[in-house]
């Protein structure tokens, strides 16, 4: 039996977080979506084109930290806009989503495009200046060099783009529950998200 949970929201809202205790939770598996297109983006930064790097990419490799620089999640974005590069994500998104055992995906489209059959959808949200200064204090603790402007200046450039983008743009689907937390603790916001999950059928594996 498979139960699909999509979780979708803006840079930085805490949808990893949220996927990543809820898949703990009920023993599904976990997919970060934005890895994929992160990936993509380090090959371009690299030299390589980019719809062809869709085309080759691999599910292994995903877990380097150099993919969680910020100057990767800007050519992610970059390349997120190009259909060719969506289009060639498409079939691993949907495996995955599929699979026996349960599964959680988070990214941007997951459930408009992706899974618009998902059992469960949420929508995380926060304000961006909350989102700013979350992603700035978890860059400091990576050593990463830069300022709280230059994160902000990010995420807001990133939501933009990820919005006004033609193909798959980032929007909460009409059936999605929206969790917003700018003012709520990462115990709060997996709270409300087991129980949104639960009220859509889903149980432990
Ligand atoms: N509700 C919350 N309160 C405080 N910090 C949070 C909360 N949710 C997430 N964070 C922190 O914010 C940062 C970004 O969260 P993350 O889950 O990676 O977001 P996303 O996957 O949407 O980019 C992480 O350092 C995470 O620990
Ligand atoms: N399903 C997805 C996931 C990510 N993306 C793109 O990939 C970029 C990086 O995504 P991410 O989820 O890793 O970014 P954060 O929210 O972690 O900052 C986003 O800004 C989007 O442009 C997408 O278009 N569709």
């Amino acid at each position: 039996m498979s139960f699909t949970i999509a979780i979708d929201g803006p840079a930085a809202s805490g949808k990893g977080t949220i996927s990543r205790a809820l898949a703990a939770h009920f023993r599904f598996a976990h997919l970060d979506t934005g890895l994929l297109y992160r990936a993509v983006g380090a090959r371009l930064l690299e030299g390589e084109e980019p719809i062809a790097a869709a085309r080759a990419l691999q599910a292994g490799g995903l877990e380097s930290d150099a993919l969680r620089l910020p100057a990767v999640a800007e050519a992610a974005s970059k390349v997120a806009a190009i259909p060719e590069v969506r289009a060639a994500l498409v079939d691993f998104q949907r495996a995955f989503a599929r699979r026996a055992g349960g599964a959680v995906l988070d990214g941007r489209d997951i459930g408009t495009v992706i899974c618009p059959e998902a059992e469960a959808k949420l929508f995380v949200t926060a304000s961006p200046e909350i989102r700013a200064e979350r992603r700035f204090a978890e860059l400091q603790a990576k050593g990463v060099e830069t300022d709280l402007a230059a994160v902000l200046a990010d995420v807001r450039a990133r939501d933009e783009r990820d919005m006004g983008r033609a193909d798959a743009p980032l929007r909460a689907a009409e059936d999605a529950v929206e969790i917003d937390t700018t003012a709520l603790s990462i115990e709060a916001a997996v709270a409300r998200a087991v129980a949104a999950v639960e009220q859509r059928g889903g149980r432990a594996g």
